[in-house]
């Protein structure tokens, strides 16, 4: 289907405001707000990506402003719209492979950065070795962010992350390559197949196309976004601002602790993180890992600001 010569929809797309549900690249899904559907042909470099807010008439689509934006690297180190309108990312690890050191707190501080809610997703709890893994993340992150541990294999633990969607979520889940996350996607939305199904019933053309993403309504409520090879994303380059605010467990000290107000928390005078984390008050390793991302962070700074000034 959506062939650049096939009609935009198969029927007249009705008027209203709804929200884009799927992305063909030439035409998007979408879903209005009485649960009709309708696709609407785009442009291949429209700008609009799935959860955008939209009003259609006729054919034409206009985009509302959009509360959040979800933005992803290419190898190549090009920025990316992946996703509008989310409020909550979901951050899968295992204990085997892991991730690699620092990663849950960086996509911390990127979700945290684009306004989105991280949660935490430990999958494969079914392994033997899961235990003692659950329980170093709960230390170091259960004061921040939500932590499901859970197996997508077994089912354990998977009421409680339907639970939190219920509550009227919609978001997306990163991870590094081998942690589960299609066999989670699976777990929660059975029936994706199903609403791939549909759609093409809808468009009455085959199942040959290639969707870039989808918007999956959850059986108890919530939505979640799948798009293919989003998941494993470069995550956007976070700033050293960025890391000062967002890093998980700083928001326990209170702000105005630091003289300075854009300190960075680590040779500034005055500096409260740093005191804290050298009477135990804040913990050492937690403290130790920050510099090191901090470092990373300011490497990659001066890089962009030396290529800027040979620009
Ligand atoms: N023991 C166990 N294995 C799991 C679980 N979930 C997924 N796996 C296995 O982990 C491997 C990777 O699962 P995927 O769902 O493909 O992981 P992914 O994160 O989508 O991987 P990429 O597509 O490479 O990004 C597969 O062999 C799964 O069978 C789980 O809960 N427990
Ligand atoms: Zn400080």
């Amino acid at each position: 289907m959506n062939q650049p010569s096939s009609p935009a929809s198969s029927a007249d797309p009705p008027a209203g405001s709804g929200i884009i549900s799927a992305h063909h690249g030439v035409a998007v899904e979408v879903r209005f707000d009485n649960g009709a559907r309708c696709l609407v042909r785009v442009k291949r470099r429209s700008g609009h990506v799935v959860g955008d807010a939209v009003r259609v008439v006729g054919e034409v689509l206009e985009r509302l402003p959009r509360r959040t934006e979800l933005r992803r690297r290419d190898a190549l180190g090009g920025i990316h719209l992946v996703a509008a309108n989310l409020d909550v990312l979901g951050i899968v690890v295992s204990p085997a492979p892991q991730p690699p050191a620092g990663f849950v707190d960086q996509a911390i501080v990127a979700a945290r950065a684009a306004d989105l809610a991280p949660f935490l997703v430990i999958n494969k709890c079914d392994l033997a070795l899961a235990d003692p893994y659950v329980a170093a993340l709960r230390a170091a992150y259960a004061g921040s962010v939500p932590v499901f541990p859970l197996s997508a294999a077994s089912g354990a633990g998977l009421e409680a992350l339907r639970a939190f969607f219920a509550c009227g979520h919609r978001g997306a889940f990163v991870g590094t390559t081998g942690v589960g996350k299609s066999s989670l996607l699976n777990a929660l939305c059975p029936e994706i197949d199903l609403q791939v199904g549909e759609l093409n019933e809808y468009s009455g053309k085959g199942r040959n196309t290639t969707t870039l993403s989808t918007l999956h309504t959850l059986h108890d409520g919530g939505e979640l976004i799948d798009t293919p090879g989003f998941q494993d994303f470069g995550l956007v380059e976070i700033s050293a601002p960025e890391l000062a605010l967002h890093y998980p467990g700083f928001e326990q000290i209170p702000p105005g602790s630091c003289r300075f107000r854009n300190c960075r928390h680590r040779s500034e005078p005055g500096c409260a993180v740093r005191d804290l984390a050298s009477t135990g008050q804040f913990p050492a390793d937690r403290y130790a890992t920050y510099l090191e991302i901090l470092d990373a962070v300011e490497v990659v700074e001066a890089q962009n600001r030396y290529r800027g000034k040979k620009g």
